[in-house]
């Protein structure tokens, strides 16, 4: 599985629930509650990440990796910004 696939897919998701705010969904649960609370959650997992990424324990990185990209995710869609203009960012810097 191609992570472009699955983060693609997930961006779909998170759209999908930003628009149906279904009951029981996560995601639409943050986006009721803004965008303060959505970033707030990125720095969270983000210094999250950084710890267990330290701690050299592998599966515990791989997981708060995860965490981190959704909510990243979330805040990406939150303002509006696609992955192809993420893509394109990092294209432009190669060199
Ligand atoms: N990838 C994820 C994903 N990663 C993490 N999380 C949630 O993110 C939360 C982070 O948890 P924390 O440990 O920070 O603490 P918490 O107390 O549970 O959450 P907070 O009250 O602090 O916000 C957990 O509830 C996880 O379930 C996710 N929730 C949803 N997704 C994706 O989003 C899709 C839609 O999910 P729903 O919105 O729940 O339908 C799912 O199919 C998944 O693909």
């Amino acid at each position: 599985m191609r992570i472009g696939d699955v983060l693609e897919e997930l961006y779909r998701t998170v759209e999908e629930r930003k628009r149906e705010l279904p009951e029981g969904s996560y995601t639409a649960s943050l986006f009721k509650r803004g965008e303060d609370r959505i970033l707030q959650k990125v720095g969270e997992e983000a210094v999250e990440t950084i710890l267990a990424l330290k701690s050299g324990r592998r599966e515990d990185a791989v997981y708060e990796v995860s965490d981190l990209l959704y909510h990243l995710t979330v805040a990406l869609v939150n303002s509006g910004i696609s992955l192809e203009e993420i893509a394109e960012e990092l294209n432009r810097r190669k060199k």
